[in-house]
């Protein structure tokens, strides 16, 4: 297995261009099945998530080929052959849940394997299948599979008002397609507001779908009953642009984000600033920098325009050599500590109780051999390592794979001493 070495203490200096965002494009490629015409997303990241998404589709017998050498833009196009979406290409990537809306809105069945949990937590899908259940689908698990189908005498979904007891992206996202090409009105309540779905209600606009209150919690849709070809340019990865940042802050450097923007970072803007980071946007992307020290900030992980969940753990890497104490509280996931022994072992200062972590900032971190359970877990390792005195190595990188293309190239790009060592 591949692990990355980096030899920390040297202040970033550059450029990063910013890609298009993981968890646009997972959604926007399952937005395909719902048209037998051809949708072409461009902006997409080079990941394993995004082959992983291409397998699952082909599986169904949706194609996703390459329109461009780089594989950056994606045609998808072709009809469904296959409802099933079978536990081995399910069990790689919990957003393989999100062929079922599109699944049962084009044939009226589905069969989809279970996710199950994760190192982050157990993550039920329990608001999805009801929505779906509200918009006229009989659903029973089997098996450990989702098997899910229209009641008996309808042939279409139909329009509900749906009102979530609280926000998920996934299961908006799922109620959000179905309700595209259901027969009627669907309002749903409490819905989620990430880019991310704004950035699928675009593109679903684009195909035809009749979607109004995006950007808001209530999100009302006329379903028609087919939807056509698109193009559709992913949304940049605000995740992405948020862990640079945090990269740029830890080594007191400076870094321009090419393609960043201010107005997708919610929260996470006003935390950087307040913690002692400057950002400033022109018409291109985003001007990180460190002025002087770094101050310890709470914060607490909300839905969007909160601070993410996805940037916990970053933010907790940039809090331990921060001056004074943070409390960081997470409470979207219930097991979303886990960088915190390893943080630990290159000296951060870190108590956690409960859904809280004090951390109290060290003068400075020392490398250490590392390795983390889930993707923002991995790249926090690699944040503290850009930091740490001496050598840190990360092992486990196929959960940055994940979600950081070319990871490596673009922190050496600014200096960093970084590596992938073949393993
Ligand atoms: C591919 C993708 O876009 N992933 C993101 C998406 O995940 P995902 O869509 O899985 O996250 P959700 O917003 O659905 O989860 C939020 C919370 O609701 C719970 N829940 C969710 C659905 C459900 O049916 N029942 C239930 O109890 C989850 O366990 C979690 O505690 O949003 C998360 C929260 O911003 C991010 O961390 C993930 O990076
Ligand atoms: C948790 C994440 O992704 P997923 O929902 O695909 O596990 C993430 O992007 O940080």
């Amino acid at each position: 297995m591949d692990r990355i070495s980096i030899r920390g203490g040297h202040p970033l200096s550059g450029e990063i261009p910013i890609g298009g965002a993981k968890n646009a494009t997972l959604p926007l490629m399952t937005a395909g099945m719902l048209t037998d015409e051809r949708l072409t997303l461009s902006n997409v990241p080079r990941l394993a998530d995004i082959d992983t998404m291409a397998a699952l589709l082909s599986q169904h017998g949706i194609a996703v080929e390459p329109v461009d050498a780089e594989g950056r833009t994606l045609s998808i196009g072709g009809r469904i052959t296959s409802t099933e979406a079978p536990y081995d290409i399910v069990r790689k990537m919990r957003a393989s849940v999100l062929v079922l809306g599109p699944l049962l809105a084009r044939t009226g069945e589905a069969r989809v394997s279970l996710p199950g949990g994760c190192a982050i937590g157990t993550r039920p899908v329990d608001l999805h299948l009801k929505a779906l259940e509200q918009m006229g689908a009989v659903i029973d698990l089997d098996g450990g599979y989702i098997n899910a189908r229209l009641a008996p005498g309808r042939t279409r979904l139909s329009g509900a008002r749906i009102v979530f007891p609280f926000v998920s992206v996934g299961a908006t996202e799922n109620a959000l397609m179905a309700a595209s090409l259901a027969e009627g009105q669907t309002v749903l309540v409490n819905a989620a507001r990430e880019p991310e779905i704004g950035d699928l209600a675009a593109c679903l606009t684009a195909m035809g779908a009749r979607i109004s209150g995006i950007g808001t919690d209530k999100l009302e849709i006329a379903g028609v009953a087919r939807l056509h070809a698109a193009s559709h340019s992913v949304v940049p990865d605000r995740i992405e642009t948020g862990t640079y940042a945090c990269a740029a802050a830890i080594t007191g450097g400076r870094v321009y984000l090419r393609g960043g923007r201010l107005e997708h970072l919610g929260a996470v803007v006003r935390i950087l600033r307040e913690a002692g980071v400057e950002i400033t946007e022109d018409a291109h992307g985003l001007d990180v920098r460190r002025l002087n020290g770094l101050h310890g900030v709470d914060v607490m992980t909300e839905p969007y325009p909160g601070f993410p969940t996805d940037m916990q753990a970053q933010f907790m890497a940039l809090m331990s050599v921060a001056e004074g104490a943070a409390m960081v509280t997470e409470t979207i996931f219930e097991n979303r500590f886990m960088h915190v022994p390893e943080l630990a072992r290159m000296g951060a200062r870190v108590n956690v109780h409960g859904a809280s972590a004090i951390v109290r900032g060290v003068p400075a971190l020392s490398g250490a051999p590392v390795m983390a359970t889930d993707l923002r877990a991995s790249v926090s390792l690699v944040l503290a390592g850009l930091a740490a005195r001496g050598e840190t190595v990360i092992n486990r990188v196929y959960h940055l794979d994940r979600g950081y293309e070319a990871l490596e190239r673009k922190l050496a790009a600014c200096g960093a001493r970084v590596e992938r060592q073949a393993g």
